[in-house]
């Protein structure tokens, strides 16, 4: 795994700009999964920014997202397609019917993740996929316990998942209590995989997944075994290495 510090934020959301377009520059018609979360945020107001110098064009770009909340309208405003939508899908030349999330609002969920599944692989899998940290070692929102040999599938959310995302909504038991994600075996199939980490908070994630042995209680250590991780990391995730 490649680890890079960067001095603060703004710094990290740079570099990840700058690590996506460079993937666009070499294949236009890339694939790239994405992520939500805080920590992503400031890599896609950059890229809006490289789109708008136009320096960047998402027009043969396909994405697919990690995850959505099961049981949210898809217009409800704290899903993950509107996440998407105002921080970057309107404001970039993206096809819409080129952007991905799963549906969480499938009548038949154990076939949307099937489907969801199927369509990631016909489009020839993803190129970079951009991934945040849980606290509890959750990479989109694989918890502890998902095994690694996971594909899309159905998860019940972890209390302090629950808590880290309380921040949004009105209180915690609006928070929904199910979501569909891509599993680690989905997320393990990408060429690279970019790791975004920011702030203190994050700190003992981040040495966990780099020196914990591999294990299923903390998902993020599934990261060790592939070939082309790249961690952006700010000074402060950083703190506990030199330690
Ligand atoms: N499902 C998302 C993840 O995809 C995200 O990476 C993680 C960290 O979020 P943040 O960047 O806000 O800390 O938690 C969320 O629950």
């Amino acid at each position: 795994m490649d680890i890079q510090i960067c001095k603060n934020y703004e710094n990290l959301s740079t570099k990840a700009c700058a690590h996506v377009s460079g993937q666009i520059a070499k294949k236009e018609n890339s694939v790239l999964g994405l992520a939500t979360g805080g920590t992503p945020e400031g890599m896609y107001k950059k890229l809006v920014e490289q789109h708008r110098k136009g320096v960047l064009s998402f027009q043969q770009v396909t994405t697919f997202n990690l995850d959505e909340y099961i049981g949210l309208p898809a217009n409800h405003p704290l899903s993950y397609r509107v996440y998407m939508k105002d921080r970057f899908f309107s404001k970039v030349d993206l096809s819409v019917v080129n952007t991905h999330l799963p549906d969480g609002q499938a009548a038949d969920l154990t076939a949307e993740c099937a489907r969801y599944e199927a369509l990631l692989r016909e489009a020839g899998g993803v190129d970079i996929q951009v991934l945040g940290l849980g606290h509890n070692g959750h990479i989109g929102f694989n918890e502890p316990g998902t095994p690694f040999a996971s594909t899309t599938h159905i998860v019940e959310l972890d209390g302090k998942t629950r808590e880290a995302n309380a921040r949004y909504f009105d209180k915690k038991s609006d928070v929904p209590k199910k979501a569909i994600t891509m599993g680690i075996e989905t997320i393990l199939a990408a060429g690279e995989i970019l790791v975004l980490i920011s702030g203190a908070d994050k700190a003992e994630a981040l040495r966990d997944m780099l020196y914990r042995e591999m294990t299923t209680e903390f998902p993020a250590t599934a990261l060790q075994q592939h070939p082309n991780v790249t961690i952006l990391a700010d000074e402060q995730a950083a703190k506990s290495l030199h330690e």
